[in-house]
């Protein structure tokens, strides 16, 4: 379980900037949650600060009870390894590698065997429809395929949490609503908990539950019930009460 307890964000500098004030939430495990708001309202902060890529000004955050905001450098760098995952919108993926070789990064880091990385590297592949593609260098395939090579890579150790920020960004839309499904897929298969950081409303109505924040402060959180086309109706609706740059709201409809 994610527990973000009273979460503020200060960034120091010749001004300094409040990013996020006293956010509190919690994410259960294997729950699958978005996070929207206009730009600038600390998205990314927040995503930064659970993936302990940033310290809290104030408040703790815990995962199962343990607080990771007070990890030891040690401690710090195992549980990003072990038990997280990163999908980025630009992939991030290494480009003199192959994908196969993208993929087992985790796993080289961690120091497992070669024959156990080819195992769960082929398992993770045939799960996204991406087998075809190991051998290849990463300026080879479509961005779809990139993506599904990063939701691979953020898979292949079975983290416990997986943080997307944008992992829609850059692709068109039948490529975005592939991944989608490959996240909801594993989301359900793996029991991974997910949070996801989207501007696409179409993408956050994947989610089981959608957070939105503004100013950095929490706003309000819907949930998805059986209905994604509601849903996305309701995604919609709440992003135009929220406000913020007209480009927030995508014009495509489901
Ligand atoms: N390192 C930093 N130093 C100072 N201010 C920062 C820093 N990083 C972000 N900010 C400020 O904090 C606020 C929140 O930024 P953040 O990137 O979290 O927003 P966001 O909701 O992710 O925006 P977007 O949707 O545009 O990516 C912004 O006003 C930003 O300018």
């Amino acid at each position: 379980m994610l527990n973000v307890n009273q979460v503020s964000k200060i960034y120091e500098g010749k001004v300094a900037y409040r990013a996020l004030t006293d956010i509190s939430f919690t994410i259960e495990d294997g729950e699958f949650v978005g996070i929207m708001g206009p730009s600038g309202s600390g998205k990314t902060t927040l995503l930064n600060l659970i993936a302990t890529i940033d310290d809290p000004t104030t408040g703790e955050i815990l995962i199962d009870g343990r607080n990771i905001t007070r990890l030891s450098k040690h401690e710090l760098a195992q549980f990003r390894r072990r038990e997280l995952g990163f999908v980025f919108q630009d992939f991030n993926l290494l480009h003199t590698l192959t994908v196969e070789e993208n993929i087992v990064l985790p796993l080289t880091l961690d120091g497992k065997g070669v024959k156990e990385m080819k195992v769960r590297a082929q398992t993770i592949a045939e799960k996204l429809g991406i087998t075809a593609i190991m051998n290849k260098r990463t300026y080879e395939i479509s961005g779809g395929q990139a993506q599904r090579a990063a939701i691979a890579r953020a898979m292949v150790h079975a983290p416990k949490l997986v943080l997307a920020d944008e992992p829609t960004g850059n692709l068109d839309s039948k490529s975005a609503k592939d991944v989608m499904q490959m996240l909801e897929k594993i989301n359900v298969e793996q029991r991974a908990t997910m949070m996801l950081v989207t501007h696409d409303a179409v993408a956050a109505s994947y989610c089981h539950r959608v957070i939105f924040i503004r100013d950095g402060k929490l706003y309000t959180e819907i949930n998805r019930g059986d209905n994604r086309q509601t849903f996305f109706q309701k995604i919609i609706d709440t992003l135009s009460l929220l406000g913020g740059h007209g480009n927030d709201v995508p014009p495509v409809r489901v």
